[in-house]
């Protein structure tokens, strides 16, 4: 999760390949007239993500993606988080951390993408940081693609071997 340009595709692919893990790219859900307002620069309201939050909440249901499943998505609002929570319990977030010069300069770099540069102000005015929240890993999303696919996969391990990650009494 994060803004637009902070490496949800990419990481996201990279850790998908690394942990043998089917991916979804969160993008591909948006819904054709969502797509066609980011295109133009307008920002999606609550209810634009409302369907696609939907969407994403069925690949999650659980029984789906085996032992896991990498999605994409940029998650920015708690409400948002928690939508897909209630999917998935136990569901874990990384958190690509990006401020918005660089997150600016490479959205403004991608050439072959729908994302409009002019909305990248408006992902950090909508981002609440999940920080405080259960199950969160905040990654500095400058570093490099392989660093972070390493971290993740070991949190990732780590989570999955160790009992104390699930909370109190649950046997899940
Ligand atoms: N850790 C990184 N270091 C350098 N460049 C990166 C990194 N992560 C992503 N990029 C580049 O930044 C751009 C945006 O990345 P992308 O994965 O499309 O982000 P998002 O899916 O979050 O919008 C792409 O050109 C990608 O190659
Ligand atoms: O909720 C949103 O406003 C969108 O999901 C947005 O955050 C997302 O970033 C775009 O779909 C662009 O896609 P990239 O994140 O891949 O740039």
């Amino acid at each position: 999760m994060g803004v637009s340009g902070c490496g949800k595709s990419s990481v996201g692919a990279a850790c998908a390949q690394a942990l043998g893990w089917p991916l979804h790219e969160g993008d591909t859900y948006h819904a054709p007239q969502s797509v066609a307002k980011m295109r133009a620069g307008t920002p999606l309201t609550d209810a634009d993500r409302a369907g696609w939050l939907d969407r994403l909440a069925q690949l999650l249901a659980p029984g789906e993606g085996g032992e896991g499943l990498v999605l994409t998505c940029s998650a920015l609002r708690r409400s948002y988080r928690e939508r897909l929570r209630v999917a998935r319990p136990h569901l874990g977030f990384v958190y690509l951390s990006l401020g918005y010069e660089p997150a600016l300069a490479r959205v403004q770099a991608r050439a072959d993408h729908f994302f409009s540069p002019a909305l990248v102000a408006n992902q950090f005015a909508t981002l609440e940081s999940p920080q405080d929240e259960p199950l969160v890993l905040t990654l500095d999303a400058l570093r490099p693609v392989q660093a972070l696919v390493l971290e993740i996969a070991a949190w990732t391990s780590a989570r999955t071997l160790s009992p104390v990650a699930t909370p109190a009494g649950d046997a899940a």
